[in-house]
Order: C-alpha cells, then structure tokens, then sequence
C-alpha cells in the first residue's frame, strides 16, 4: 500500500486509486483510478479481455488487487486500518465489507437446489442473522419489486434466463446494499430476455442506488447511466457523460470499439 491514508469521509461510497492487477506477468489492471458518486450509475464498456470484470471483482475483493487501493464506502476493502497501516482481514469482517456491495453475475449462480425465496433468504439469514420471518417478508417485496410476485417456490431450472437473472437482482438487493456491480449481466440471456432485465436494473438506477454496471448493451449505457468509462487494455481510455463518449468519442480505440458495435447493430 503506497498511497498516504486519507480520512474516512467521502461523498463517494467507490474509490479507486491507482489499481493494478497482475495474473502472473500478466497485467491485466494498469493502474485505475475512478471515484464514483453516491447515486451515480457507471457504465464500463470496453473490448473483452479488457480488465472489466476483473475491475468489478476488486471492487468487493473477489480478486485482491496487485497494487493501489479501492475504498468502499469509506473503508479499504479486504483490510482494516490501524493509524496508517493497513491490516489484512477475512472471515465476518471482510463478509461485512462485502455486505456494502451487490453483485449481479452474467450466469446468475443461483444455487440450483433452491427456489427463488430460499435463494434471496439465504444470505440475510445465514450471512446477517436476519429472521426467518423477516427475511422472507422482504424477499417477497423484492420478487415483487422485479416482476415476480408469483414465482416464488419456482426453482432456477423451472424459470427462464431473464427471470433466474431478476430473482438474482432480487438476491443482490436483499442484502440492502449501498452499491450494485453488475457484471455483464445480460450477456448470457437470448435476446428477447434481455429487455425484461434492463428494465429492472433501470427502476433500481431511477431509485437512487450508486451503480457500476459491466455491458456491452450500448443503448443501456446511453439512456440510463450518467457517465460511461471506456477501458482497454487494462487502462481508462476515455470517460465522461454518455452523449459524449458513445456519441462523439475522442479517442482512436474508442472509435474502433463503438464503430464495430454500430455496424454489427
Ligand atoms: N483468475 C484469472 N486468472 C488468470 N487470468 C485471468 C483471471 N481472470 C481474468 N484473467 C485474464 O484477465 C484478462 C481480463 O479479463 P476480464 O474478464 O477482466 O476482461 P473483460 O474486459 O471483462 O472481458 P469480457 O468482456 O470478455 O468479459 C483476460 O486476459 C483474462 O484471461
């Protein structure tokens, strides 16, 4: 850890200082930096093998950043701070950490023995030690809050994509997160599946809810996020308000990018 702690108090429950990761010799993160506000939704769009996911899966300590820091709602995520040390953590206190952010996955992971109320209830009870009664009384608020008041004892194999990805979107909301990370999560879906899931994950941004959403659904990053991010190799190419980035690019990789996407369109 290089950077000077700074104190706790910040407008922006994300930020990302000097991020690197590295797989080996490869690296795949090159240094970072991105503050997202309270109520923002962030759009990250770039070519694949880009570093996107592996910049989400930082973000709530999945992957253990190489160098630099990411701060999540004040504190260093995967450590506690003593004075100006930073301390390694694990267990309840990183799961704590964790419990800031929700995670929305291209392939849902949904555990497939369970149904849609026990996959929701699953963490509030065994994870926050929220009651039984509680927590199914608002997992059928959130079913209800995606579309799905009436699948609630469906079991995953027993409901379509788009439907297996709302109960997960359901799942990431009842840990009444601060921030949802959204990793591609319409990218596994059959086209027509798709719009049912943006339009839940549109409610939730028109909410209030501070997002960082991986896509490659362009339109999406247009209309609804506030600012998109372009990243290659590892690296921000470009940033700023999507009017501006998807529609008048300013750099050479950007161009690329998004013109292939408008002739595959
Ligand atoms: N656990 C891992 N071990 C080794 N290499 C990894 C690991 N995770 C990711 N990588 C590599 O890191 C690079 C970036 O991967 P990442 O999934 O973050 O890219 P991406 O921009 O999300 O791509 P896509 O759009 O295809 O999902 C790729 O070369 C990938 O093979």
């Amino acid at each position: 850890m290089q950077e000077t702690l700074s104190p706790k108090t910040s407008d922006h429950p994300v930020e990302i200082n000097s991020l690197v990761k590295a797989f080996g010799a490869q690296v795949v993160l090159d240094g970072i930096s991105l503050n997202v506000k309270a109520g923002e939704v962030l759009a990250i769009i770039g070519p694949s093998g880009s570093g996107k996911s592996t910049l989400l899966r930082c973000v709530n300590h999945l992957e253990k950043p190489t160098g630099g820091t990411i701060r999540v709602c004040g504190d260093y995520i995967g450590y506690r701070r003593k004075g100006n040390v930073l301390r390694e953590i694990g267990g309840r206190e990183l799961a704590r950490q964790r419990a800031r952010t929700g995670m929305v996955f291209q392939n849902f992971n949904l555990y497939s023995h369970k149904t849609a109320l026990e996959n929701i209830i699953e963490s509030p009870v065994h994870v926050r030690g929220v009651d039984v009664k509680t927590a199914k009384a608002r997992a059928h608020a959130l079913l209800e809050r995606v579309g799905l008041a009436d699948r609630a004892d469906a079991y995953p194999a027993q409901l379509s994509g788009g439907q297996q990805q709302r109960v997960a979107i359901a799942r990431a909301l009842a840990g009444e997160p601060e921030v949802m990370l959204f990793d591609e999560p319409t990218s596994a879906l059959d086209p027509e599946l798709v719009g049912e899931v943006l339009t839940v994950m549109r409610e939730i941004a028109e909410s209030g809810m501070t997002m960082i959403v991986v896509t490659h659904e362009i339109q999406f990053a247009h209309d609804v996020c506030n600012r998109v991010v372009f990243m290659a190799d590892g690296k921000i190419v470009e940033e700023g308000a999507p009017g501006d980035v998807l529609d008048n690019p300013q750099a050479e990789r950007t161009q690329a990018f998004l013109g292939r996407f408008n002739a595959r369109a």
